[in-house]
């Protein structure tokens, strides 16, 4: 089997690494396709890759396509390699909201496409994915496609009209954590610690707090109880949280998030 990856950035040569290091393909049946000067080649260099002259090169050197490029270049592209899909490959797709209706359109009938939606954490192998297949893509395909996606994370097959809802989680959500650091941060510099100090023990609350839910298999509001004293500092924290709107205000994210979701898969 050949994988080809049509973009190199971020999230194209995290996969690929991604795959590489779970062994699902030699370096040498690797291709790399990037306009961008150096940026396939750095991979060949540091990894042993090949590197494509363009997308129609790739594609037909490749069994499975996977489009890392930007969302707004997947339609180009796949006119530009549409002659060279065989019913044998397998295009996967981890461009936001190019859903899989509209890849189909551009390619012959029975092409088998899988969508992604992957995260930023995958570039340091702790993503959070959610995959879906096309009416083409068979048991195996699937499979294949969550291997590579497990190499880097943790994997949920959902339907297509489901992604939307993982973008707006997982997707779109270290932003928001992201967001949530530099606030607590933030107020405890306020309180009196350092910036670095503050910086540390934020990030280091959360991960704590993720990995709790993740080993204790126990409910978010059980483990909530568990640091909660009655009359305590956790509970003054908790109610001011609470009546500034701090729930709401994180539903009205992802739910904004979805909704954009949804708003770019309809005007692609
Ligand atoms: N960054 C994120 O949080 C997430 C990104 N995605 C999706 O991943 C995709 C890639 O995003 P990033 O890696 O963050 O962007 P990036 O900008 O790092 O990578 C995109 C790459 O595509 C290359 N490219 C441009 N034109 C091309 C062409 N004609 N053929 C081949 N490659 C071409 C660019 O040179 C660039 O290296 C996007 O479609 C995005 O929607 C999905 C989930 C999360
Ligand atoms: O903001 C975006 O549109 C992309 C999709 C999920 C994360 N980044």
């Amino acid at each position: 089997m050949t994988i080809g990856f049509i973009g190199c950035g971020r999230m194209g040569s995290a996969l690929l690494e991604g795959a590489l290091n779970a062994k699902m393909v030699q370096a040498s049946e690797v291709w790399g396709y990037d306009p961008f000067p150096g940026a396939a080649e750095a991979l060949s260099e540091r990894l042993g890759i090949q590197v494509a002259q363009d997308n129609r090169d790739l594609a037909a050197q490749s069994d499975l396509i996977l489009l890392a490029c930007k969302p707004y270049q997947v339609v180009e592209i796949l006119q530009e390699i549409k002659d060279l899909l065989t019913e044998d490959k397998l295009i996967l797709s981890i461009a936001a909201g190019i859903t899989i209706p509209t890849m189909q359109s551009q390619c012959p009938d029975k092409t088998k496409i899988i969508r992604i939606m992957p995260n930023t954490p995958s570039l340091i192998t702790q993503g959070a994915s959610g995959i879906a297949a096309g009416a083409h893509a068979t048991e195996q395909d699937l499979a294949q496609a969550c291997k590579i996606m497990k190499s880097v994370g943790l994997v949920e097959v959902v339907d297509e009209d489901q992604l939307d809802a993982v973008t707006s989680l997982s997707g779109s959500g270290p932003a928001y954590i992201y967001t949530l650091i530099e606030s607590l941060a933030g107020q405890a510099q306020q309180e009196g610690l350092s910036a670095d100090a503050a910086l540390r023990l934020a990030t280091q609350t959360v991960i704590g707090a993720g990995k709790m839910v993740e080993a204790t298999g126990m409910s978010p509001a059980e483990l909530r109880n568990q640091v909660t004293s009655p009359g305590g500092t956790t509970l003054a924290g908790l109610e001011a949280l609470s009546a500034n709107g701090f729930e709401s205000s994180i539903k009205a994210g992802v739910h904004a998030a979805a909704e954009r979701s949804r708003e770019i898969a309809r005007e692609s």
